[in-house]
């Protein structure tokens, strides 16, 4: 089935059968015209008194030879003048029907003069008898008869002749309207004929174009019925992929919305959103703000979207009742015609608390809870740099505790663990906040004081000793245990030193205050003059 069939019109149908109708019609008129002439010539011919004048110009002869037997004999005695003057009359009358005869009189003008004439003459003969008979019949009969016999025998010559061109006149002009009729006759039944094969050949178009158009409607009834099918079919799988769709991402456990990228209208949301926004129903437009807590996360996911169209895996806390961390995606795409935003994300609370133990792990010790080596390091090479860059002093300290093997050795390790986490507990306690305290490992610390100068560490460091020193222990055996601790410090002293570098120097320092005795603070002096601010200059 081509688009032809099916679409509208044939362009080639209209234009034949506007020809047909026109030929049609066109034969209808000439027919009509046709018929009317022929009728019109019909009731010419049926006309009264049509060929009266030949039977006016045969009574004229016939009347004329009755006026010669009454003349023949009125002189022999036979007939009276009343008589001849009774024929005279009837003769005259009947003559002067003929001229009174339009039709006679012009065909005897026009095309039969010589008749015309003997008609006149005839006239002229009968008016000359009558005027001499009508006053004395019986005196001047006799005269009259005579004269009329003189003229007779010509003038009825003439008559008989008369009669005859009329006669055939008449026959002429018949066999003339019989041919023209006999003509329109075969014209008409051409035309006739002519109209029955155009409206033949109209009706059998029609009938075609009836077959065809009924055969078209079938088809596209058919094509019809076959793609509402079709399209009923493909509908019923799009719906029923679109509610197992739904009902998969309403299933999944993690969180799917996909919203308008002008103005946040809500396409779809699962389940697990609804429920993790601590939404009653699914909302008629959420825009990313009310999605995810930090505006700076917000802000970095539009411009993604926007610049790349797409976001991978971002760690984001959703929601804001309480938040949850998850990791969101998103995709710039199109949904019927429309710019959107398709973001999906999913729960990484557990990876996140992980992830915070690792890190716990790897960065504090696990015996006492404070940096381990490594973190200590980290953070103290941080400040440090601070301190540097703003020609701060700061002082790092070495801290160890004295004759801990002999606490192993008399208490058992548990006493030993049990006092390194005391100590630990109540150096966090003396420091700052800001100070940085580590343990390097075994009964050794290290800190590191930001914005201190000597007296400060000094201080400091006294009061660290002074701490530890006044740490009691009650042991299950009932002995009390105290121990005390030998600090050594150094100062940073605007120095372009490592922390490593102030380790070891307060390492020294603490190595000295071992030598010294133990339970004491050293200061190892810097080898180099300092250059402070005045406001940061260390007292002298
Ligand atoms: N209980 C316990 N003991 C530890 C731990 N780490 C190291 N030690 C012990 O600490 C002791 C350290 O002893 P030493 O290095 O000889 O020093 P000290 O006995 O404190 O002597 P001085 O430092 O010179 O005062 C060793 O006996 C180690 O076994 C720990 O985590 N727990």
């Amino acid at each position: 089935m081509n688009a032809m069939e099916l679409g509208g019109a044939h362009p080639l149908r209209l234009p034949s059968v506007r020809w047909l109708l026109l030929l049609v019609v066109l034969m209808a008129m000439a027919s009509a015209t046709a018929l009317w002439l022929t009728l019109q010539q019909a009731r010419e011919l049926g006309r009264p008194n049509q060929h009266a004048d030949l039977w006016y110009v045969a009574s004229v002869n016939s009347e004329l030879a009755r006026v010669r037997q009454v003349s023949h004999q009125l002189l022999a005695g036979e007939a009276s003048a009343q008589e001849l003057l009774l024929r005279l009359e009837v003769l005259y009358s009947v003559l002067d029907k003929t001229s009174a005869l339009t039709s006679l009189s012009d065909r005897l003008h026009h095309q039969l003069p010589h008749t015309a004439a003997t008609m006149r003459e005839l006239s002229h003969h009968v008016d000359a008898w009558l005027h001499t008979l009508t006053p004395r019949p019986s005196a001047s009969g006799e005269r009259v008869a005579r004269d009329v016999l003189s003229w007779a025998d010509g003038l009825q010559q003439q008559t008989r002749m008369a009669v005859a061109d009329v006669h055939v006149a008449v026959t002429e002009e018949n066999d003339a309207t019989r041919q023209s009729l006999h003509q329109r006759f075969v014209l008409l039944s051409a035309l006739l004929a002519g109209l029955l094969l155009g409206t033949a050949a109209l009706i059998r178009h029609l009938a075609q174009e009836a077959r065809r158009a009924r055969h078209l409607s079938r088809t596209l009834a058919q094509a019809n019925q076959m793609l509402e099918s079709r399209v009923a079919e493909r509908t019923r799988q799009i719906e029923e992929g679109r509610q197992l769709l739904s009902f998969i991402l309403d299933a999944s456990p993690s969180d799917v919305l996909l919203i308008g990228a002008d103005n946040s209208e809500v396409i779809f949301i699962n389940q697990s959103l609804i429920r993790r926004l601590n939404l009653v129903a699914p909302p008629k437009h959420l825009p990313k703000s009310e999605l995810l807590q930090d505006p700076a996360q917000c802000q970095q996911l539009s411009d993604e979207l926007e610049r790349y169209g797409e976001v991978g895996g971002m760690e984001a806390l959703l929601g804001h009742n309480p938040p949850t961390w998850c990791s969101v995606s998103a995709r710039l795409i199109e949904v019927d015609g429309r710019l959107s935003h398709l973001i999906w994300s999913f729960d990484i609370t557990p990876h996140k608390r992980l992830e915070a133990q690792l890190r716990e792990l790897a960065t504090s010790d696990p015996l006492c809870g404070l940096d381990n080596r490594r973190a200590f390091l980290e953070k103290s090479t941080a400040l440090l740099e601070h301190c540097r860059r703003h020609q701060q002093d700061c002082a790092v300290l070495m801290l160890d505790i004295d004759r801990f093997k002999s606490i192993n050795d008399r208490y058992g390790h548990a006493v030993g663990d049990q006092a390194i986490i005391a100590c630990a507990n109540a150096m966090r306690a003396t420091l700052r906040d800001a100070d940085v305290l580590g343990r390097l490992g075994g009964e050794e610390f290290a800190a590191l004081l930001p914005l201190a100068g000597e007296r400060a560490t000094r201080d400091t460091a006294e009061r660290l000793r002074g701490a530890v020193e006044a740490i009691r222990i009650e042991l299950e055996n009932g002995d009390t245990l105290s121990f005390t601790i030998s600090i050594g410090t150094t100062q940073l002293a605007n120095r372009a030193t490592l922390v490593e570098d102030l380790m070891i120097e307060a390492d020294e320092a603490l190595y000295r205050a071992k030598a010294e005795g133990r339970n004491r603070v050293v200061n190892l002096q810097p080898l180099r003059p300092r250059q402070f601010p005045e406001a940061l200059a260390p007292p002298a």
